[in-house]
């Protein structure tokens, strides 16, 4: 079972766990769609950097074996290999071809692996560089490259190791021109794979190249193998680089510029869900402002009407049509009750046989009156007035005739008070009470004549009266001022029972007549 809750609270749960949705909807959709969408994107991009650097080497490798193969493939150098000729060396090997081709070394190698001609350049200082760890005694110390696949025609193209650091390999086999001829050596080609060209491949693929030298924490690092890539790729990687006998050579750190590391918060994501977050919080405001405020001002006015004990029209406006459907109902209904209330009133004040005011009614209006009447010291009559011998008139005439001359009579005595806040009511049976207020003696006497007239000028015929041969009244009055101390209260009683008296005294002087008692 729910605890009791407000719709305020309500709300605010509502629009609490409407807000924790919207979240963890954005930050899921963020996760599982984007983030994997994106990560795909920059893969693909990543991969075809890589594919660049492939091709970038490739092409510096086959630079390489291009210009060597060109020299190998030659009369002139073929015909070296068996005169020797200095010629041959001084024409095609000076320092200008070394700085020209971007080589590093040269070596001319017979079919037994000696060394014909070998010749190094050292670029930066411009001067000749040995190289003698590929020389052992005049025989190419890697021969196995150069016997590379058995001796077969295959001119191995790769990367060994030097005294002055990794260097591109090129051997190809020396024939003539037109390549008709049985090789008779072998034309070494050695350029220099260091940094400078890692900054060359850089500026050719947009990646950051470093070369690290090799040292036995790399020795599990993967190997470079740029064209089969199924793994992730990160950011950063690092490759390592065998030479041409598959030695670890170096380290190639590859760097791809554009640095990415999805993020499950961006800015956009937080400008989404602050955006998401006010558009719930406007919509809760308006909701509150609309809905609760009609709610609270309606659920006010009743409890007002509860505690007053009165209903009254529903007057707080909404623009919410369900509500205005309530307060429109809700008010006939008030009005409808209050006419029924009226009426109730109307019934319960009012004599319902000569439809002048009843003896409750006369009881309310005394007390009303009497602070007024007191307020200005104001002395007033109470007047008894009943119909003489009417026992006789019902007796000898019926009761429904004695009825006719109640409302005949009432209506005359009705005529007697002008005053609006006079009153004349059937006090019960065929007694009336009249209060004058604002009048004196003089006044009151004038009254009560006038009264007894209206009566006889009525001339309702009495065949068993002892007085006239038509109704009369005994009036009995008494003259009051109420008392200065303004706390003291209305003695109706009082008033009425002098009166009675006066009335008595009349009846006794001989009906027909009015009789006036003074409180002293
Ligand atoms: N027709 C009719 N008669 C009523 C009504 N109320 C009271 N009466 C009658 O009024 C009569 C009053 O009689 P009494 O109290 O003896 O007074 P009375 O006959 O007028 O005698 P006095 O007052 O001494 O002159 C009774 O017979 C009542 O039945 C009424 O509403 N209709």
């Amino acid at each position: 079972m729910l605890k009791k809750i407000s719709i305020n609270t309500l709300m605010k749960w509502s629009w609490f766990l409407l807000t924790l949705l919207m979240i963890i909807i954005t930050i899921n959709y963020r996760y599982h769609v984007e983030i994997p969408t994106e990560e795909r994107a920059i893969q693909k991009l990543y991969k075809r950097e890589l594919n660049a650097l492939y091709y970038s080497l490739r092409q510096t490798f086959n630079n390489l074996y291009m210009m060597n193969k060109d020299y190998a493939l030659w009369d002139d150098t073929y015909a070296f290999i068996t005169d020797q000729n200095n010629e041959y060396l001084i024409s095609n090997f000076a320092d200008q071809t070394f700085i020209n081709l971007g080589i590093d070394a040269v070596f001319i190698v017979d079919l037994n692996d000696n060394i014909l001609f070998k010749k190094g350049w050292d670029h930066s200082r411009e001067k000749p560089l040995e190289f003698s760890k590929l020389d052992e005694n005049g025989k190419f110390s890697s021969a196995n490259l150069l016997n590379y696949k058995n001796g077969s025609d295959a001119n191995p193209v790769g990367l060994i190791s030097t005294e002055h650091g990794a260097m591109i390999f090129s051997a190809s086999n020396i024939t003539d021109t037109d390549a008709i001829k049985k090789s008779n050596g072998k034309m070494v080609f050695l350029q220099r794979f260091d940094q400078n060209t890692a900054d060359i491949l850089s500026k050719e693929t947009q990646l950051s190249l470093t070369i690290i030298p090799f040292s036995p924490k790399y020795k599990h690092t993967q190997k470079i193998n740029l064209m089969l890539q199924d793994k992730d790729i990160q950011s950063s990687d690092n490759w390592l680089v065998e030479d041409i006998n598959q030695q670890p050579l170096f380290v190639l750190n590859v760097k791809h510029q554009q640095k990415y590391a999805p993020k499950i918060l961006t800015t956009e994501i937080i400008i989404s869900i602050l955006v998401q977050v006010s558009i719930l919080a406007f919509m809760y405001l308006l909701i509150r402002q609309l809905f609760l405020k009609a709610i609270k001002n309606i659920n006010s006015e009743i409890t007002t009407m509860a505690n007053t004990k009165s209903i009254a029209p529903i007057e707080s406006h909404t623009k919410i049509t369900e509500f205005q459907f309530f307060s429109t109902e809700f008010n006939h209904l008030v009005n409808t009750v209050k006419h029924q209330q009226q009426q109730l009133e109307k019934l319960s004040t009012t004599d319902s046989l000569t439809q002048i005011p009843n003896r409750m009614a006369f009881e309310q209006h005394f007390a009303k009156e009497w602070a007024h009447l007191q307020r200005n010291n104001t002395p007033f009559a109470i007047v008894m007035c009943d119909i003489d011998y009417f026992k006789k008139y019902n007796d000898s005439l019926g009761h429904l005739q004695g009825d006719e001359a109640l409302k005949q009579v009432a209506k005359a005595l009705a005529m007697s008070s002008r005053r609006i806040n006079d009153i004349v009511a059937r006090y019960g049976g065929e007694e009336f009470v009249i209060l004058f207020g604002g009048i004196d003696f003089a006044g009151l006497q004038m009254k009560l004549n006038e009264i007894i007239e209206s009566i006889n000028a009525l001339n309702i015929a009495h065949p068993d009266s002892d007085v006239a041969q038509h109704i009369t009244l005994s009036l009995g009055a008494t003259l009051m001022t109420p008392p200065r101390n303004i706390d003291e209260q209305p003695n109706l009683i009082r008033a009425m029972s002098i009166a009675d008296n006066a009335l008595y005294l009349a009846k006794s002087k001989g009906r027909n007549r009015a009789e006036i008692a003074i409180d002293k």
